[in-house]
């Protein structure tokens, strides 16, 4: 596939598009890969995800297990084409024998007992710890083995966390927060995952499209997110609501602290917070202002899910 690369890079984009589409049609599994990842980017051809839907599904198919993981997504979140959550479970069953992270899936998928399209089956309690600002908390809304495998998954991919200078729009490290990051872009999800993330949107009454990708923070000793709110400057779909799921506990300090009011929240581990940045009418509530507090020993884990106010566009 490099020849098609090259050809592309010469500018030669339509030449590089045929000799992909040629190796896709002998079933070569990368050339199938990379034609969906330019369908998904619109890259030398129009941007169709329901084009990359049928490539990943073929890759898979011929064996690849990228492609079976790109498959996954597509069928779990609904990118593409509908959510076929019976197909997704076929798809981890036909892989569990030779793929270790299939059958973990499964395995944790099984308690979950989820409804159609990966729906929750029950719903625990939400607890009020505060009306102004507005914040819950849902004890236990994710069991240990599904904080421990998120926090597994994420391990990987984190890397320094950034902010966006806005006077640049680069992203750069800053002292407001200087935790590891991750984070699970649509095509990123799996069946865990996106279970969660309609879980997280069950819980916060919300659709689950609203939700931007699901991020990881591990802060170890010493690392904190300075005072902040999650809403987004000159932003008109609103970061209405923030839920974060605490993976890990047993670490010292770290505590979710809404610096306006003083309430500090030590979740345990599964515990989902959530808080409404928003006033009814859609303004920035300064009052959900928050810190997380350094943390002194151990290492704290999260999954933050910030919310909008409408739905985000359909699936990179
Ligand atoms: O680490 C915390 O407790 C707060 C995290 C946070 O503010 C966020 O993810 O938006
Ligand atoms: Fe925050």
């Amino acid at each position: 596939m490099r020849d098609a690369q090259a050809l592309a890079a010469a500018g030669r984009v339509e030449e590089a598009v045929a000799l992909l589409r040629a190796g896709a049609g002998r079933g070569e599994v990368d050339a199938l890969l990379m034609l969906a990842a330019w369908h998904v980017l619109g890259c030398g051809v129009a941007r169709d995800m329901a084009a990359a839907r049928d490539l990943y599904g073929r890759a898979a198919e011929a064996g690849s297990a990228a492609g079976a993981q790109l498959y996954l997504a597509c069928l779990v979140t609904g990118s593409g084409g509908p959510v076929d959550w019976l197909a997704a479970m076929d798809l981890l069953r036909a892989r569990a024998a030779e793929d270790a992270d299939a059958a973990h899936q499964l395995a944790l998928l099984g308690p979950m007992a989820l409804g159609e399209g990966g729906a929750p089956a029950m719903l625990p309690p939400a607890e009020a710890l505060s009306d102004t600002p507005w914040v819950r908390i849902v004890r236990g809304a994710a069991s240990p083995a599904e904080c421990d495998y998120v926090a597994a998954l994420a391990a990987p991919r984190l890397a320094p966390s950034m902010v966006i200078d806005p006077r640049t729009r680069q992203s750069m490290r800053h002292p407001v927060r200087n935790s590891d990051a991750a984070n699970f872009p649509v095509l990123a999800e799996n069946a865990v995952i996106r279970a969660l993330n309609l879980r997280i949107a069950a819980l916060t009454g919300t659709d689950v499209a609203q939700g931007e990708p699901l991020q990881i923070l591990r802060y170890a000793n010493g690392q904190e997110y300075r005072p902040h709110g999650d809403y987004l400057p000159g932003e008109a779909n609103q970061r209405i609501l923030t839920a974060i799921l605490y993976l890990t506990d047993g670490y010292a300090g770290g505590e979710t602290r809404f610096t306006a009011t003083g309430l500090a929240v030590s979740g345990g581990k599964g515990d989902l917070l959530i808080f409404r940045n928003t006033d009814a009418d859609g303004t920035p509530d300064r009052l959900s202002a928050h810190a997380g507090q350094p943390v002194t020993a151990g290492v704290k884990m999260i999954a933050t899910r910030w919310i909008r106010a409408a739905p985000l566009p359909a699936a990179m």
